[in-house]
Parts: structure tokens; C-alpha cells; sequence
């Protein structure tokens, strides 16, 4: 696990940036696993930036998001598939045809997960996954629990995870009550791992994913036991880090 501290955001945002255009220009029709929330905005931002000066080309990659909302349609404007469209996909030269995220409306969870996992497996195997953290540590929508999950599966969202995305509806009636998720095992599949965090409220989950016991309780510190893990976090982010001089 190699930890990038940085100033923060903006400086969080370009690093990030930076290991993906890399992962593009290494290998142009790689396979990015891409990640929702609010973290990776400005990660996406600087891609696009990128790709507007000419300097990337999105037009070989494959790329699998991590989650959905059960009961979303993709035109929904708080559904994955429509940030993804408009906060990346719809601003470079991607084939939308490869850029896969699961179908909320499916209400056969089983036939759903066990369909994603199959596209998963179909792309060959993710290079690159970016991820953000929960505040509680989840990754994707693995929440914590007495058990890892492999696959992709239907999640019960948590009440903290209900309250965090309230601000983006109405209402908290209005807020989903289950995801479509990958699990963590799909997730540690991938190659190598890019996790960005920023602010205060990232700080105890950081703590425990990089330096706490490896538990299910907490989905990312899962992480400890991948091979290539790169965390860039920003000083709030690390802030309990600093505190107990383990960075
Ligand atoms: O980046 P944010 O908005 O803090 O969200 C953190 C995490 O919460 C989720 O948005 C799901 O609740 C994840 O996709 C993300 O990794």
C-alpha cells in the first residue's frame, strides 16, 4: 500500500488524474473500474481537461462502475449511470456501448448480480479501479458487515449511508433503500487499486483501512491484502494519520 499525502483536493484530484491518463496511455484499451461520489469529481474534470487539449484518447477503453441504485433508471439525475454520463462519458470520446454500470431497474437481484459479474468477467479483468471511501469505511456500497462480499449483490444501504446521500434528493423518503454493489472480491480482483479521500470526515475510516485490523467491519481495510494499493489522501484526510504518528 503506498499512501500519496497531498495538500488537498485539487492537488488529490490531478495525482489521481495523473495514475489513470498514465493507465490510458500505457495501455489504450484498458479497462478502468470507475467509482461515484462526490471524491472523484474532480478527478474526472482533470481527465476531461486532458482529453480537450488532446492529450488523452477514451475511445478503446472498457470501463465498469462499481455500483447503482435499485430502482434508479440511468436518466434519473441521482442515478450512477447519469453521473457517470455527465460528469465524464458525455465530455470525451468514449464508447458508451463499453462503459457498463449495473441496471438499477432490474428487480431480479439475482439475475442482476449474477449478470454483472458476468460483464465483469467479460472485459478480461479490470486494470485500474478507482475508488472513493464511506465515511464508515465502505467501499463501492459493501457496507460494513460480519462478512466479505465476493460478487456483486443487492445491498440494504445503511441508515449513515441514507442520511449522507439525503442531500442530493428531496427527501430522505426519496432516497433509495438498496444498490446494486460489486463486492469485495471483484473489487480486489482488479490490478492495481487508486483510492482517494479527502476531508475531515474520511479521516477515521482511512485510519482503520490503512492501519486497523483487516475486518469486514471496516469493507476497505480489505485492501491491506492487494499487491498494488495506491491511497492518495489530502491532510484532513490523514488528519487522525498525524495523530497517532503512524504517517
Ligand atoms: O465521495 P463521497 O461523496 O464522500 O462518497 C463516498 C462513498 O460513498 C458512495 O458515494 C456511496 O455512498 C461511494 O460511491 C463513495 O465511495
Amino acid at each position: 500500500m503506498v499512501i500519496y499525502a497531498v495538500k488537498d483536493y485539487e492537488e488529490m484530484s490531478k495525482k489521481a488524474a495523473s495514475i489513470i491518463g498514465a493507465q490510458i496511455l500505457m495501455k489504450p484499451d484498458a479497462v478502468l473500474g470507475l467509482a461515484t461520489g462526490s471524491t472523484p469529481v474532480g478527478t474526472y474534470q482533470q481527465l476531461v481537461k486532458w482529453y480537450e487539449q488532446g492529450d488523452l484518447d477514451f475511445s478503446k477503453l472498457t470501463t465498469v462502475n462499481l455500483d447503482e441504485y435499485k430502482g434508479l433508471p440511468g436518466d434519473n439525475d441521482q442515478s450512477y449511470r447519469y453521473f457517470m454520463n455527465t460528469n465524464l462519458f458525455d465530455h470525451v470520446n468514449i464508447n458508451k456501448e463499453n462503459t457498463f454500470v449495473p441496471n438499477g431497474l432490474e428487480e431480479d437481484a439475482a439475475y442482476e448480480c449474477g449478470r454483472y459479474d458476468k460483464v465483469i468477467e467479460a472485459t478480461g479483468g479490470v486494470d485500474l479501479q478507482l475508488l472513493g471511501i464511506g465515511g464508515n469505511g465502505h467501499i463501492g456500497f459493501n457496507e460494513p458487515s460480519d462478512s466479505f462480499e465476493k460478487g456483486t449483490h443487492c445491498v440494504a444501504l445503511t441508515e449513515s449511508t441514507i442520511q449522507a446521500n439525503a442531500r442530493f434528493f428531496d427527501s430522505i423518503d426519496d432516497v433509495p433503500k438498496y444498490a446494486y454493489s460489486m463486492g469485495v472480491g471483484n473489487i480486489m480482483s482488479a490490478k492495481k487499486i487508486l483510492l482517494v479521500a479527502s476531508g475531515q470526515g474520511k479521516a477515521q475510516a482511512v485510519y482503520d483501512s490503512c492501519f486497523g485490523p483487516i475486518t469486514p467491519q471496516v469493507p476497505a481495510s480489505a485492501l491491506q491484502l492487494h499487491t498494488d494499493v495506491v491511497i492518495i489522501a489530502d491532510e484532513a484526510a490523514l488528519s487522525l494519520c498525524r495523530e497517532k504518528g503512524v504517517l
